[in-house]
């Protein structure tokens, strides 16, 4: 089996996402939901792909089983050449700080710190060796004039791109997107799902973006659709 380590170089990666045949069910015994019925889903490195649905058809299930956040019933998932099932707790939440970046729907920044230490932070809880420089990052989103702005200094937009930002600062190989437009209007919208799929394709992540925006989706490579637990292309 390849490690996370061996594969954190860009080019080298066999990586992506590859979920194959996954089961979630969810509730107690009176009232069980598939959350996941037989899930089958594989993002490449550079590709952005987005999940559309109607609610409660299982998409943040998707993510969360994605994201190593829930361990589902049955099947398999690989993140960068990675079986997530072979991680005991402590290796899956290292694992999770250092190969997966969580984008959420309006930035959920920590209001007692600036920019750049939203993004120092990341570095290091993943006590990552391989970074990149914050505000080089901060630049790259076009926020490095703000990187000593705490959140309650920034619009939505630009805490959706610092948000963005701290996804990415540990160079992760996955990103999972949770509504991003949720809190923007049409033209800011515009900006950070351009934005998210500018840096996808740039750095090489497998991205999976859940949305209802269905204005945003010429952004995306490719799109499928959930419902009742089933995913369809
Ligand atoms: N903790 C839970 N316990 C029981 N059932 C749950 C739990 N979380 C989610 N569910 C159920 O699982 C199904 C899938 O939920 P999920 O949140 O994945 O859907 P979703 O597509 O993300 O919905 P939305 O678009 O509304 O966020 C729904 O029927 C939901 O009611």
């Amino acid at each position: 089996m390849s490690t996370a380590t061996e594969e954190r170089t860009p080019g080298t990666r066999t990586g992506g996402l590859l979920i194959e045949s996954a089961n979630l069910a969810l509730g107690d015994g009176d009232s069980t939901v598939q959350a996941l019925a037989n899930v089958s889903l594989t993002v490449r490195p550079g590709e952005m792909v987005a999940v559309v649905g109607p609610s409660g058809a299982g998409k943040s299930s998707l993510l969360a089983v994605a994201g190593a956040l829930t361990t589902p019933d049955s099947g398999s998932v690989r993140v960068n050449g990675v079986d997530l099932d072979t991680l005991g707790k402590a290796a899956r939440a290292r694992f999770r700080l250092q190969e997966i970046g969580f984008v959420f729907q309006s930035g959920n920044l920590i209001p007692a710190l600036n920019s750049a230490e939203q993004l120092r932070l990341m570095q290091k809880l993943a006590g990552a060796r391989d970074i990149l420089d914050p505000l080089e990052l901060l630049a790259a989103v076009g926020m490095d004039h703000k990187a000593r702005s705490r959140p309650d200094q920034l619009s939505g937009g630009e805490r959706q791109r610092v948000g963005i930002a701290r996804s990415l600062v540990n160079r992760p190989s996955l990103l999972l997107v949770d509504e991003p437009t949720a809190a923007l209007d049409r033209a800011r919208s515009q900006d950070v799902v351009a934005l998210l799929a500018r840096e996808t394709h740039e750095r090489g992540v497998a991205t999976v973006m859940v949305t209802h925006d269905h204005d945003v989706l010429h952004h995306c490579d490719r799109v499928v659709e959930m419902v009742d637990g089933r995913l369809s292309s």
